[in-house]
C-alpha cells in the first residue's frame, strides 16, 4: 500500500494514520471538522491536503451511525481502490450499505479490538493496535486485492487479523465489550451522588472496573443502538446473577446458621465462576494469559522517572511484559508495578534496589 485516506481523524483514525505514516505510507486526512484533521496532521499522522488521485485504501473512522453514509459517499466518488470502516458494530452498517444497492466487492467491514476511553486525535497513538485482534468481515464477494490491502493495514498496525462473519462479530463483542461497558457505567453511576468520604478511598479495584465508563456517551449510544438484542440477552443473565447474589448476601445476614451456610455457598459460587471466566481473558498479543510476577517500585511523580525505570530494567537484562501505575491519593508519588517473567523477578528486584529504587512488596 502506498497511499491511504483516513476519514474521521479521531482516536482510531489518527492512531491508524500514525501507524501507516510510520511505515512509509502517504496518508491523507479528512474530518467533518477540519480542525481535527489539522490536529492529526500536526501530530505527524499525514497531510490534510486532499489526494490528487484515488488512494489505495480509504479507512472510514467516523461514529458508527454515520459510517454507512460516509462510505456510500466516498465509494460514489471513487476515492480509493478499497474501502474499510472500523466501527465497533458490523452487521448494521453492512445491511445499510446493501439497502443502498451499492456494489460491496471493494468494501470490508473491520473492527480493531483496541481503543481508549478518550476521543479525538490527541488521544491517538501509533501503537494503539499492537498485538490486539483486528476483526475483518469479508464475504465471498470481496475482492482479494481489497482483502490484501486490509491485511496490509492490520500488519502495519502490528495487530492480529481475525476473520469473522459480521453478525457473529456483533454477538461476540456484545459479550466482551458492549455488555461490560454498560456494567462498568452502572458501577460508576453508584459514585455520582456518593459521599466524598467514600469516594476519596477509591483504589485500583474501582479504577479497573470503571475506566471505560469515562467514554463518550454519544459514541456508545450509537454502538448499543446497533446491537441491542445480544446485549439485552447478556444483561438478562447478569441480572439473574445479581439476583442470586443479593439473595445469598441477605442469607448471610440471617441468624439461622443453615441459611448463612447457604449464603456463603452462593457467594463462593459467583466468585469461583468469576475466576473461571477471568482466566480465559487472553494475555498480551492474544496468547493465553501467563502468570507474571510483579516487582513494585515507589516513584516520585517527577518527569522522566518511568523512562529511567524502563532503562534500568533493560540494563538488568529483564523484559518488562506489562506495567501498571497506581497514583497515591494526595501525594506526589506513585507505585509502578512491573510485570516480569517469574525467573527474572529476583534479579530485577536486586538490580533496582542496588541502583537506589524504593522496592515495595
Ligand atoms: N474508541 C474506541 O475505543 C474504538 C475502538 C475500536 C473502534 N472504534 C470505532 O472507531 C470509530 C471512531 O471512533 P473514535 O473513538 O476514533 O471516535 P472519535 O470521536 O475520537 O473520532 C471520530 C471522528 O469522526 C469525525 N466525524 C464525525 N462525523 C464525520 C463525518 N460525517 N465525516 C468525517 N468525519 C466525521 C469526528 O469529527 C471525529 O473527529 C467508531 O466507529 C468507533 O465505533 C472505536
Ligand atoms: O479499552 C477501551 O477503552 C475500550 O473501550 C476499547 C474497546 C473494548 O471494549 O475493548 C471498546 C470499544 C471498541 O469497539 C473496541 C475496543
Amino acid at each position: 500500500m502506498r497511499t491511504a485516506l483516513v476519514i474521521g481523524t479521531g482516536l482510531i483514525g489518527t492512531s491508524a494514520a500514525l501507524a501507516l505514516t510510520g511505515r512509509g505510507v502517504t496518508v491523507h486526512l479528512v474530518d467533518h471538522d477540519p480542525e481535527q484533521a489539522r490536529t492529526a496532521a500536526a501530530l505527524g499522522a499525514g497531510t490534510d491536503q486532499a489526494p490528487a488521485e484515488p488512494v489505495d485504501l480509504a479507512i472510514v473512522a467516523a461514529p458508527p451511525a454515520l459510517v454507512a453514509g460516509v462510505l456510500a459517499d466516498v465509494m460514489g466518488r471513487r476515492l480509493a481502490r478499497g474501502y474499510i470502516d472500523v466501527a465497533s458494530v458490523k452487521g448494521g452498517p453492512r445491511r445499510e450499505l446493501e439497502a443502498r444497492g451499492l456494489d460491496l466487492s471493494a468494501y470490508i467491514g473491520t473492527h480493531p479490538m483496541s481503543g481508549r476511553e478518550k476521543s479525538g486525535p490527541l488521544a491517538g497513538t501509533a501503537d494503539l493496535f499492537e498485538g490486539r485482534p483486528w476483526v475483518l468481515t469479508p464475504t465471498r464477494d470481496t475482492d482479494t486485492e481489497v482483502l490484501n490491502l486490509a491485511l496490509e493495514l492490520v500488519s502495519h498496525c502490528r495487530a492480529v487479523p481475525v476473520v469473522m462473519d459480521a453478525d457473529a462479530h456483533d454477538r461476540a463483542v456484545a459479550l466482551v465489550s458492549h455488555m461490560p461497558h454498560l456494567v462498568s457505567s452502572m458501577v460508576a453511576a453508584r459514585l455520582e451522588h456518593a459521599e466524598e468520604a467514600a469516594v476519596r478511598l477509591c483504589g485500583q479495584g474501582i479504577r479497573d472496573v470503571t475506566r471505560i465508563a469515562a467514554s463518550d456517551p454519544r459514541m456508545w449510544i450509537d454502538i448499543l443502538s446497533a446491537n441491542p438484542g445480544p446485549v439485552a440477552d447478556l444483561l438478562t443473565d447478569v441480572a439473574a446473577d445479581l439476583e442470586e447474589t443479593v439473595r445469598a448476601l441477605r442469607a448471610l445476614q440471617s441468624s439461622d446458621e443453615d441459611k448463612r451456610r447457604e449464603g456463603g455457598t452462593g457467594i463462593a459460587d459467583v466468585l469461583r465462576r468469576g475466576n473461571a471466566g477471568q482466566v480465559r481473558v487472553p494475555g498480551k498479543h492474544g496468547s493465553a494469559p501467563r502468570a507474571y510476577e510483579t516487582v513494585a517500585v515507589l516513584i516520585d511523580d517527577q518527569p522522566g522517572q518511568l523512562a529511567r525505570i524502563f532503562a534500568d530494567a533493560e540494563r538488568a537484562g529483564v523484559n518488562v511484559e506489562d506495567v501498571r501505575i497506581e497514583h497515591a491519593t494526595g501525594q506526589q508519588a506513585g507505585l509502578v508495578q512491573l510485570m516480569v517473567e517469574p525467573r527474572s523477578a529476583a534479579a530485577l528486584t536486586a538490580a533496582l534496589r542496588e541502583w537506589g529504587w524504593a522496592i515495595r512488596q
